[in-house]
């Protein structure tokens, strides 16, 4: 992939060019208060590095899954005074409540060098994430219009074939960004050279994304564990009832195939044998304990029980590689944060008998930093979740793809 440098040679330098970056902000929000700014903070490097270059620096982003039109709660404004403070505050940053239009492109022209301008959310537009090439192609045309060059610097959203993200690549020339660069060096000897016993471990909310990861992490892990609300597609799967909880009903039949096919293959799959449960998705919810295969049909599960805690670290004792996205519970409700701390700890420990752990994805690498730990706890943090899994799959991801050209 293309450096920052290559693209400054080809635009015969940066100083005074406009260079649109897109970068992953898509941060944990309570209201507009950032519970973890990990992913601003990694957009950082790159952002400093083109403005000291003397660079006009427009950064697209988008921030949860709106659906093609404007919503407050998902405006990219808390983020940008985020930014403006991590860079110093001696930076200029402008926010503009628009993403291409009228006022995005006066705030470009008034730029000066070294200036940053950040757009509103792109997912507020339809374009950004269409299924119809032309539209997306409209939208990604109008993002291009505003800049000299592209750098894609968001990891966290490279396996997304978005406007923002791959058909912006072919219309302006383009480059990866640092972190691009440094998180698929690292995703590429995970890849590449997994030091065995392997174990992946999955959960989270992304239930239909990230199942069908399963289907390849099969052929490349040693043991699979899953908690979170992956949990409850496989725990119906295997016949048993799972309440309210989060499930896949249409992915129930796929999942038995993986149960099978991992079985043939010696791969083990680890589910939870205990489950917290509560009558709704609230911290104040009451709950209580209950055996996987036992989940009462008015309650839900939200978090892995402490025998599966106990039966996790066991399974991670020996491995000398771990890959992990997803927290194991909603962890931002305290009665249901357990399971994802006990799974952070076994990690920890893992990393101090030296195996290679890498965290990947926004809420779990949210997760292991409001628990107290240190960057220095795992091998990695990766700003990517999705991203990681799918290029741990073996996968082609459209992001990476299109700056190889
Ligand atoms: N059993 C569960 N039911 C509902 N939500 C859950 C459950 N377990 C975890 N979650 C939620 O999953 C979310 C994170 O999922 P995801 O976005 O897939 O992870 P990441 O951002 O790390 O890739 C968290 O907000 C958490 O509350
Ligand atoms: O949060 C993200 O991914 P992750 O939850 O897999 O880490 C990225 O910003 C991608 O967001 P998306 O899954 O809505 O495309």
């Amino acid at each position: 992939m293309r450096t920052l440098s290559d693209l400054a040679e080809q635009l015969g330098g940066l100083a005074g060019k406009t260079i649109l970056v897109r970068s992953d902000l898509n941060v944990p929000l309570a209201g507009t208060t950032i519970t973890d700014d990990g992913r601003v903070r990694a957009s950082v490097p790159t952002i400093r590095h083109l403005t000291d270059a003397g660079a006009r620096v427009v950064v697209v982003a988008h921030l949860g899954r709106p659906k093609g039109a404007p919503e407050a709660r998902y405006s990219l404004a808390p983020v940008a005074d985020r930014l403006r403070e991590l860079l110093g505050n001696i930076t200029p940053v402008t926010f503009v409540e628009e993403t291409v239009g009228e006022r995005a492109t006066e705030a470009v022209e008034a730029m000066s060098d070294g200036d940053v301008v950040v757009l509103e959310n792109l997912r507020f537009t339809p374009g950004e994430t269409a299924k119809d090439d032309d539209e997306r192609g409209k939208f990604a045309q109008q993002l291009a219009e505003l800049a000299d060059g592209y750098v894609s610097d968001g990891f966290g959203v490279v396996h997304r074939a978005q406007a923002s993200v791959y058909d912006v690549a072919r219309a302006l020339p383009h480059a990866a960004g640092m972190l691009v660069h440094a998180e698929v060096e690292v995703m590429r000897a995970l890849r590449e050279q997994p030091r065995r016993p392997y174990a992946v471990i999955l959960g989270g909310a992304k239930v239909s994304d990230k199942l069908g990861v399963i289907e390849s992490l099969i052929t490349v892990a040693d043991r699979l564990l899953v908690g979170g609300g992956m949990v409850f597609t496989f725990l119906k799967a295997q016949g048993y009832e799972v309440g309210t909880s989060l499930l896949e009903e249409d992915q129930v039949e796929t999942v038995r195939g993986y149960l099978q096919t991992a079985a043939q293959r010696g791969v083990e799959i680890v589910l939870p044998v205990d489950i917290v449960v509560a009558a709704s998705f609230s911290a104040d919810a009451e709950h209580q304990v209950v055996a996987a295969d036992a989940i009462p049909a008015h309650l839900m599960g939200l978090d892995i029980g402490p025998a599966s805690e106990e039966l996790f670290a066991e399974k991670l004792a020996d491995t000398q590689t771990v890959f992990w996205n997803g927290p194991m519970g909603a962890f931002e409700m305290e009665p249901f944060a357990s399971g994802t701390k006990a799974v952070a700890e076994a990690l920890v420990k893992r990393t101090k008998a030296g195996a290679l752990t890498v965290v990947g994805g926004g809420d779990s690498a949210a997760a292991v930093r409001a628990f107290g730990h240190a960057d220095e706890d795992f091998g990695h943090i990766s700003t990517g979740g999705g991203a990681s899994l799918e290029y741990l799959e073996g996968k082609e991801l459209p992001g990476l793809q299109v700056l190889e050209d």
